[in-house]
């Protein structure tokens, strides 16, 4: 099926605080990374994971990532760069130098590590579909301002129109190589290709998929694992 997923996790994670790089954070004795990569194995449409690491613990990383994957795949790693953008660039060439026959490209956060597998064979299928670029969103559940640079109102958005946008986003390879090959900028991979031209087709995200940016972030989450649910 050819089915890779990049996952970013080379992010310091200064706004959580923890003194270590926050895929390295664990929740209930399992670090986010883990189980990030756990999910996309078991959503079964996944062989391949390549990891862009905090550059001083690749081999860290190796060890407890190696035994994760499944049979008949990998858990490659590899230094992650300066930017989110930058981790996703190094481990989508690696990617497409070392794993056979990638059809199909997930981009991951590792700080999104609670994601359920339905959504991650919702993306691939769409994909496989024929969809050249397809992401999990939410509805807005607040309502939102533009404001100025002075902080003062400019206008309310039609909040129907706007989503919440999280990972995976999936791609085919061939899209999601010229994204990054066109020296364009954006806070997601699918940034990248919509300013290609390309459409962008969304499935359902699920409230799980939250990233853990902050220790509020990192309550829920424990939370979610009390619940059952994560
Ligand atoms: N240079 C970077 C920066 C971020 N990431 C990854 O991109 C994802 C989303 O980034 P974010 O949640 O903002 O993580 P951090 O950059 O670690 O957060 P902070 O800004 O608080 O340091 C994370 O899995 C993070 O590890 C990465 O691979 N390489
Ligand atoms: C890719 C992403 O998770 C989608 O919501 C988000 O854009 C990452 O942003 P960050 O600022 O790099 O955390």
């Amino acid at each position: 099926m050819g089915v890779v997923a990049l996952v970013p996790a080379a992010g310091r994670g200064e706004r959580l605080g923890f003194g270590m790089p926050k895929a390295l954070v664990p929740v209930a004795g399992v670090p986010l990374l883990v189980r990030a990569i756990r999910g996309l194995f078991e959503s079964g449409r996944v062989r391949h994971v390549v990891v862009a690491a905090p550059p001083s613990d690749v081999d860290q990383v190796r060890t407890v990532t190696a035994p994760l994957a499944p049979a008949g795949g990998a858990v490659h790693v590899l230094a992650g760069g300066a930017e989110r953008s930058d981790s996703v660039r190094l481990a989508l060439e690696h990617a497409l130098a070392e794993v056979p026959d990638v059809r199909v490209v997930l981009v991951h956060d590792a700080a999104r590590a609670f994601t359920p597998p339905a959504v991650v064979r919702d993306v691939v299928d769409a994909v496989l579909a024929g969809h050249p670029a397809v992401i999990p969103v939410l509805p807005v559940a607040d309502t939102v301002k533009r404001v100025d640079p002075k902080g003062v109102v400019v206008d309310t958005p039609d909040r129907s129109l706007l989503r919440v946008v999280q990972t995976p986003q999936g791609f085919d390879a061939a899209t999601l190589r010229a994204a990054h090959e066109s020296g364009l900028h954006a806070t997601d991979d699918a940034g990248l290709v919509e300013r290609l031209g390309v459409p962008v087709v969304t499935v359902a995200g699920h409230q799980d998929a939250m990233k853990v940016t902050t220790p509020f972030d990192l309550a829920v989450a424990e939370a979610l694992l009390v619940g059952g649910t994560g």
